[in-house]
């Protein structure tokens, strides 16, 4: 089990909720604009520190208060525990863990991992190559210690970096020294990426994509490649020729121009980049499959529990495809937080689980049902 208990206030139209939940299945029903995204977005909120659908934060707090604050009851790595968030009107937020105050706000995600399916999150294939990269860099956070550091090592020289040619400043000397910094660190986050997509992403996709019955609609997902591409730095790191050659290219364009910050995820069948090719229908079920992918892989290689907090199930899906989207769901084992507007798709769950909680959303109230008010 991960989540036990929720409690929430003062976040958008939820003044205050206090729930128990199911380790398997939670569903939260009710109207549009009664407040089931509010509850999904706190609880990414606790976990991330930022929101998925605002980067203002002060738009959280309740219109009419000054504060919220969101905090679960959670076991993870084998024990309990109590970790809350808040945030108030002048900006400032604390994290706190068991009663102490933790001094960086993204060390909820460690203890806490969310993640998030929503009506947009299928254009993550259609988009920007960044929500891919940030899709690999999730996973790799919590399967590789080392990553964190790494990352942020490499963000910072090139963030240095990116001043000085913006600025048109640095002399050779110095602009030689930062990259020398800069290659060696892009190097290590390359090889986990590398590593992750090749030796866990695949083999856990794989054996997804093998569970599926054989039909026509995941036909284009058999033999799914995962292909991380990216930029390298082209030259010896030793040569310092071959630096500056780098340096003299990006400083025409202002800015670093290979790396991982350059690099994407692709998905190839038989040689051919296959996003342009896949149908709403096809590209809403490979999210799935890679969510679920994720948190099996966690599970596997760091033993944690995840929470999937999915924001309306895919409409505009045929019932088959539906049906295994929710076998793919109850398959990953994470704890599953679903919204959606009728109480009707609590039964879809109990098909395939007697683990279900079913609540009421009304008026950013949040009530749990009995199954007599579910099946009349
Ligand atoms: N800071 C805020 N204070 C008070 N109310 C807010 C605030 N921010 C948003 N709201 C309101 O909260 C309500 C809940 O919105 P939410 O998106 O959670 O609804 P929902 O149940 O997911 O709806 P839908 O089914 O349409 O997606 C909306 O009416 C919105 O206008």
């Amino acid at each position: 089990m991960l989540v036990q208990k929720v409690n929430v206030v003062g976040f958008r139209n939820i003044s205050t909720v206090a729930i128990e939940t199911d380790k398997n299945v939670n569903v939260f029903f009710g109207e549009n604009g009664s407040g089931k995204t509010s509850l999904l977005e706190s609880l990414f909120f606790l976990s991330r520190a930022k929101s998925f659908r605002t980067n203002k934060r002060g738009g959280l707090i309740n219109i009419e208060g000054d504060y919220l604050a969101v905090a679960v009851s959670l076991e993870q790595e084998s024990k309990l525990h109590k970790l809350g968030l808040d945030l108030d009107k002048t900006g400032k937020s604390r994290l706190k863990l068991n009663g102490d105050i933790l001094n960086r706000l993204s060390e909820g995600s460690r203890l806490f991992p969310v993640q998030l399916i929503t009506p947009e999150s299928f254009d993550v294939f259609f988009g920007s190559p960044k929500a891919r990269r940030s899709f690999l860099d999730f996973g790799l956070f919590h399967v590789e210690h080392e990553y964190q550091n790494l990352w942020s090592n490499f963000q910072k020289a090139q963030k240095q970096i990116n001043v000085l040619l913006r600025a048109n400043k640095g002399n050779t000397k110095e602009l030689l020294f930062w990259y020398r910094g800069l290659i060696e660190a892009a190097k290590k986050v390359e090889f986990y990426r590398q590593r992750f997509v090749t030796e866990l992403l695949q083999v856990e996709l794989t054996e997804l994509v093998d569970t599926l019955s054989n039909d026509s609609r995941t036909s284009l997902l058999e033999s799914l490649t995962l292909n991380y591409k990216t930029k390298v730095f082209d030259g010896e790191v030793e040569s310092d020729n071959d630096i500056l050659r780098q340096i003299e290219k990006d400083i025409r364009y202002k800015q670093v121009g290979f790396g991982p910050s350059k690099a994407d995820l692709q998905f190839v069948q038989n040689g051919t980049d296959m996003t342009s090719m896949l149908s709403r229908g096809q590209s809403k079920m490979l999210f799935y499959l890679l969510e679920v992918a994720i948190v099996k892989l966690v599970k596997r290689v760091a033993n944690k529990n995840m929470l999937l907090l999915v924001d309306d199930l895919p409409s505009e899906v045929d019932e088959v495809t539906r049906d295994t989207m929710l076998r793919l769901l109850m398959q990953s084992g994470a704890q599953i937080f679903v919204t959606g507007i009728e109480r009707k798709i609590a039964k879809e769950f109990m098909k395939h689980t007697n683990s279900v909680n079913v609540f009421h959303v009304e008026h950013g109230t949040i009530k749990p049902e009995n199954m007599e008010q579910l099946c009349p």
